[in-house]
């Protein structure tokens, strides 16, 4: 499995607070990892650090090389007085052709939006139009940050279906900040909980084959309820959301 991304150590100060502190991090191909933490505990930082928009105070990040990002960010303000097409959005900063930018739609589920203007649009398709641009250059990794916030739970959920089959067909790995433990910690490999410093990490285990979960909650993705396994080594700070100290522990998400 090759490595897409690595921190070691990472740090990254914002004016005088020290936002990130000895972070390590990694994420393979085809992976889905999820942050999950509380407000203000770094999660958007740590992406934009991946990405490049801030710098590391200390620590590095090694990228593979030639990595293709693909980034679909919390909020885009759009005028809504400017006349602009999806396909002219999508063309912008850089031209794109008809069929690349038809093909982008239709992996994010949203095959006939090319021609509406984007002040029209619902806020599920709002955000899958944001999903297709992210898509244009065919990524390696895509990076959601809180990509489903102001949807309702039924459009949050169908939007991570469509994650999950972008990474089927185009397999690419997902790094993810949700607040929506319920519905995404039964879609990820791995889990990672962020409070300034990495608080805990682990592997999310679906409860699929359990007919007491599936009468309750569904299967997948749409609101199943998810185990998760923690490796703990230490005691949780407040504010991590955990409470427990033991290795291995099985708990559920919600
Ligand atoms: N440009 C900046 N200058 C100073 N502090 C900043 C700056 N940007 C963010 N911060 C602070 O850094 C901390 C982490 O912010 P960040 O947006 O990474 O958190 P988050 O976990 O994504 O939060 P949320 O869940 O609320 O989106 C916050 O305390 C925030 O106020």
């Amino acid at each position: 499995m090759s490595r897409l991304i690595e921190t070691r150590g990472l740090s990254v100060q914002l004016g005088s607070t020290e936002v990130l502190s000895g972070v390590d991090f990694h994420i393979d191909r085809g992976e889905i990892v999820t942050i999950v933490g509380p407000n203000g505990s770094g999660k958007s930082t740590l992406l934009r650090a991946i990405i490049g928009a801030v710098k590391p105070s200390a620590g590095q990040i090694s990228r593979a090389p030639g990595l293709r990002i693909g980034y679909v960010p919390q909020r885009l303000h759009i005028d809504p007085t400017l006349p602009i097409t999806v396909a002219r959005f999508l063309g912008l900063p850089r031209r794109v052709s008809r069929a690349r930018a038809a093909a982008a739609l239709d992996k994010a589920g949203v095959p006939d939006l090319a021609e509406r203007q984007m002040a029209g649009l619902s806020g599920g398709q709002f955000q899958r139009v944001l999903l297709a641009r992210a898509l244009l250059d065919k990524p390696d990794l895509l990076l959601l940050d809180e990509a489903t916030q102001g949807l309702d739970q039924p459009g949050s959920a169908a939007f991570y279906r469509q994650i999950e089959e972008v990474r089927r067909e185009m397999g690419c790995a997902v790094l993810m900040v949700s607040h929506e433990l319920h519905v995404v910690m039964s879609a990820s490999d791995r889990v990672v909980c962020l409070n300034g410093h990495v608080c805990c990490h682990g592997t999310p285990e679906i409860v699929a084959s359990a007919p007491e979960y599936r009468a309750l909650f569904g299967t997948g993705t749409q609101g199943a309820l998810a185990l998760y396994r923690h490796d703990h080594n230490h005691t949780h700070d407040a504010g991590c959301g955990h409470d427990h100290t033991h290795a291995n522990e099985n708990e559920a998400a919600q």
